[in-house]
């Protein structure tokens, strides 16, 4: 049972300052010595240079080789070293420091990539608490001022500060215990009070998130490429400027209300430090006045009280200080949050690559064969985090190893979301994916992901070289240039990749020296030797979806000729608007929001004379003259449409 919580800027600061050996264990060790020498170098001077001037009136009494003169002498040496090592110490902290909070950014940045990677699934990359956290790191928005690494060198301005007021106050004890004791009590309110005000302020900011995204989001279309055309075409500019201008508006304007602290809380502050010097002050010059005090003592606790004052409650060290206290424990706290539980699913650990059997016994190694029988999905029902609507459901579905399966239906019927849950992306909201009879949740992800492969609709054109696109599809064969090439040929991307200015080399961007820019259709060719590498590398089950929208005529044609050789021993999901190549699937099946409603082969759905056949008539109708074909077979019909001309299909889909 927990009596005692510490208040959450110390929490904050704490974690910082835990931070640090992690970062850097070295810079951290010089960092303690430095914040400790600039805390008690000052007092020393304060009391040395008191000494000095006590020292003064003998000294000029004894005469130029008095013993005085000579004390006199060694006091204003160890003033002189004393304010000289001050003086070297302070600008070395800063430097430090902010070396050291540039790592600590890189630091949280490395950590955020490797939690929010982590994760099997991809749901929390929908989920604004994580994407808050992610804002934090990205340092966008109100930019550098708020940077975690800056709270590292406020740590080194401010927390020596506060132990010379702690010092100094220890030094106002042998003056008058109460005025000792007030200072130490009362220095460590004032920046207590202070401190939970800008915490409030930084819990402001940090509740803006969501809209400063928002705004962040406007001004990144802006000032990067992918909506450059459209922004042009459309004459948008203004209209996005203006947009931009209300949602900065709109995220901003509560922080500026509240970025001040209270002025009940500075004005209780600042009346309580005015007392407390006029009490300390007003004591130090009756003992003067009394003759309690010699020259030296006076010096000295005069300085002591200059400095007691020199702390830092109220300034920007304060306020970022604790800007990294409301944000640091949320950065660091991805990690937990992103981990599954032992429950959650894909809780088999990674590193053991186990996954229990059909016994429920683990499995050490999975067989060269994975799956061998069949990939299930039993009543599964799927909506995705915050969705008003489920986008599967009642979903029963078997899919046989080593064989074809394709999804067809209209737009926003669930076909991607099918392949996404049997990817592993996302965890079924009932029922469950099986593959082999393990369920999919207990394979670790790292299984499971060793034989799938999939060619997205939406797939990711990497800023990286040709090689890097490829071979990102099993990074740990990366350099085998052999198997890139294979894979290449597969996708026929091979004669673009070699044709390219620096073959392999060439990095596939045009914002980069000596980059290209290719075709939607030569990307996707890419994209598709990166999913045929992953096959090269293990894979067993391949997944295109829409692999063929952005191809033209012949590549698509190619394609279907080779369909057969090129998923052969694997098991397939292919989904796909183009009939010509869905049709060559062993099996087909009809999604309608989010069931299937047909499911068979090319003749049995053309027989069925349901939504298949209309669609198939639909598309191939649009390729012969004289309108939709009437009967339900109609092989001769879509082989003249284009991306149609093999005779691989004339049996109409059975091949198998
Ligand atoms: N990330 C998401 N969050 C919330 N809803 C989503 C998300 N992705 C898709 N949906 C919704 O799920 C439903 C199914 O979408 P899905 O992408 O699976 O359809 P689809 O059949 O692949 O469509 P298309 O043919 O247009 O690619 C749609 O209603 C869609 O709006």
């Amino acid at each position: 049972m927990t009596f005692f919580r510490p208040p959450e800027a110390v929490t904050g600061l704490l974690a910082l300052l835990r931070l640090l050996p992690r970062v850097s264990r070295p810079k951290a060790a010089l960092g303690v010595l430095g914040v400790l020498l600039s805390s008690v170098l000052p007092v020393a001077v304060g009391v040395a240079t008191g000494a000095l001037i006590g020292a003064i009136p003998a000294a000029v009494r004894g005469g130029a080789y008095s013993p005085h003169r000579r004390t006199l002498l060694a006091l204003l040496v160890v003033v002189g070293a004393l304010v000289m090592l001050d003086r070297i110490v302070s600008p070395l902290l800063r430097t430090l420091a902010e070396t050291l909070g540039r790592q600590v950014d890189r630091y949280l940045q490395e950590r955020v990539m490797a939690a929010v990677g982590r994760p099997a699934t991809v749901a929390h990359l929908e989920d604004s608490e994580v994407l808050a956290r992610l804002r934090v790191v990205r340092g966008l928005g109100t930019a550098d001022s708020d940077r975690p690494g800056l709270a590292v060198e406020a740590m080194a301005a401010v927390l020596p500060s506060w132990l010379r007021a702690l010092g100094a106050a220890a030094v106002l004890l042998a003056f008058h215990p109460a005025v000792g004791l007030l200072w130490l009590v009362v220095w460590p309110a004032v920046v207590h009070v202070m401190q939970r005000e800008y915490l409030r302020v930084g819990q402001v900011g940090f509740g803006q998130s969501d809209a400063l995204r928002r705004a962040e989001y406007l001004r990144d279309l802006a000032i990067t490429a992918p909506a450059a055309k459209e922004i042009r075409i459309w004459g948008m500019l203004d209209w996005l400027l203006g947009r931009y201008r209300s949602a900065w508006r709109a995220a901003v304007e509560p922080i500026w209300r509240q970025r001040r602290p209270r002025r009940g809380a500075v004005l209780g502050t600042t009346g309580t430090i005015v007392a407390v010097n006029a009490l300390s002050y007003g004591l130090l010059v009756w003992a003067a006045v009394r003759g309690d005090l010699g020259l030296a003592a006076l010096a000295v606790y005069t300085q002591a009280l200059g400095m007691a004052n020199s702390y830092t409650a109220f300034d920007d060290h304060n306020a970022i200080l604790s800007f990294a206290a409301v944000t640091v424990p949320k950065v660091l706290d991805l990690d937990d949050r992103l981990t599954p539980g032992p429950d959650a699913a894909g809780a088999v650990p990674e590193a053991a690559e186990a996954a229990p059997d059909a016994a429920g016994k683990p499995v050490r190694a999975l067989p060269a064969e994975f799956p061998a029988r069949r990939i299930r999905a039993e009543g599964v029902r799927f909506r995705y985090p915050g969705a008003a609507e489920d986008a599967l459901r009642d979903l029963d579905l078997t899919i046989d190893a080593g064989k074809s399966l394709a999804v067809v239906g209209e737009n926003g019927a669930g076909k991607t979301s099918l392949v996404k849950l049997v990817c592993g992306l996302y965890r079924p909201t009932a029922g469950r994916i099986s593959v082999d009879g393990h369920d999919l949740a207990d394979l670790g992800p790292a299984v499971w992901r060793s034989r799938v492969s999939a060619l997205f609709q939406d797939f990711t054109r990497y800023h990286l070289s040709a090689a890097d696109n490829v071979g990102m599809g099993a990074p740990e064969l990366a350099t085998d240039r052999a198997r890139l090439r294979a894979a290449a040929e597969r996708a026929g991307a091979l004669p673009l990749i070699e044709g390219l200015p620096r073959g392999w080399d060439t990095i596939l961007s045009p914002e980069y020296a000596g980059g290209v820019d290719l075709s939607g259709g030569q990307w996707q060719r890419v994209a598709m030797a990166r999913a045929f590498f992953a096959v090269e590398a293990g894979a067993r089950v391949l997944i295109l979806d829409e692999p063929t929208a952005a191809l033209d005529v012949r590549a698509e044609a190619e394609l279907y000729e080779r369909f057969l050789d090129l998923t052969a021993g694997l098991t397939t999901i292919l989904v796909s608007h183009r009939f010509s190549t869905v049709r060559l699937a062993d099996r087909i099946i009809v999604l309608h929001r989010g069931a299937v409603v047909e499911d068979g082969t090319h003749s049995e759905l053309m027989a069925l004379d349901g939504r298949y056949a209309t669609m198939f008539r639909l598309q191939a109708a649009r390729f012969v003259d004289g309108g939709p074909p009437t009967g339900p077979d109609q092989r001769p019909v879509l082989l003249s449409a284009p991306g149609a001309t093999s005779g691989a299909g004339e049996s109409g889909g059975e091949h198998a």
